[in-house]
């Protein structure tokens, strides 16, 4: 029984594909990739500029559509939704950190921390109530819950952003570059958070990041090049990941079969 909840998936896109535009100006964004975001784990998503991160992310989190193949969030398929239900997938069973913190300015911590719960209609039940408030206080926030956005720090705001992400108990929190617009100490804390989020919450993380310090705190690396995943690292270290990077540069990324180097 542990085995099959260790081996639960949380997200997967099946031999994805996603081509930008058309005719001679076409972009092959991702060509062919099959990945498994476990539960209950953090994960990295890296590889050079281009290489399809972003587009990896936003078309396993329903944001975007494939061209071909498939994407899952648990067992469901996305390619079988509407956009009506596609929204209440997004809303109901995947949390989002971005690079700007996207709170909204006029509501106060506690509220922009619950407003996807609010929006969703949620019932403010007992469990709800406890697993906000066991949050505010693994996000540090306590102390913060009735001020607005702009009295707050860059990284606090982002710390705020990660609990709303996981208000809800999602299957799944998307992060993209979440450390982006921070100094390092600040990344560090809000990287720390996801990190204990996921190992002590028992929640799940993917995470689009440039940072090999970043993809250090995740417990495995997936590196893609050329729209193609190529590794997966575990128990990566910051040491690891660059060496696997600077590869990429001196190979100029992996290239597709037949292809030579530029
Ligand atoms: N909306 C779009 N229209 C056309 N081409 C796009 C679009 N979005 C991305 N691309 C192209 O698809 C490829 C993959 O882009 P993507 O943003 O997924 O890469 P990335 O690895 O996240 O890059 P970065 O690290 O620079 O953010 C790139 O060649 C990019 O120019």
């Amino acid at each position: 029984m542990s085995t099959a909840t260790r081996t639960r998936t949380a997200a997967r896109v099946v031999d994805a594909v996603k081509v930008y535009g058309g005719g001679d100006t076409a972009v092959r964004a991702l060509d062919g990739v099959s990945v498994g975001f476990e539960a209950g784990r953090f994960t990295a998503i890296m590889g050079p500029s281009g290489s399809g991160k972003s587009t990896l992310m936003h078309c396993a989190a329903g944001l975007d559509t494939l061209s071909a193949g498939s994407a899952f969030i648990g067992d469901t398929d996305l390619s079988a939704l509407d956009d009506r239900r596609l929204t209440l997938l997004r809303r109901d069973r995947i949390g989002f950190v971005f690079q700007g913190f996207n709170l909204v300015p006029t509501l106060t911590v506690a509220e922009n921390i619950t407003l996807p719960m609010d929006l969703a209609g949620a019932k403010d039940g007992d469990a709800s109530r406890e697993w906000i408030d066991a949050l505010v206080d693994v996000v540090g926030l306590r102390d913060r819950l009735h001020h607005r956005p702009s009295e707050l720090s860059g990284g606090q705001q982002q710390r705020v952003a990660v609990a709303r992400a996981f208000a809800g108990r999602p299957d799944v929190v998307f992060a993209d570059e979440p450390t982006g617009n921070l100094d390092s100490r600040s990344g560090e804390e809000v990287l720390g958070l996801l990190g204990r989020a996921v190992r002590q919450m028992d929640r799940t993380v993917v995470m689009v990041t440039h940072d090999p310090v970043a993809a250090a705190h995740a417990d495995e690396v997936v590196f893609l090049a050329d729209g193609r995943l190529v590794d997966r690292m575990p128990d990566p270290t910051a040491d690891k990941v660059l060496d696997r990077m600077k590869a990429f540069d001196a190979s100029g990324g992996a290239r597709r079969e037949g292809e030579g180097p530029s």
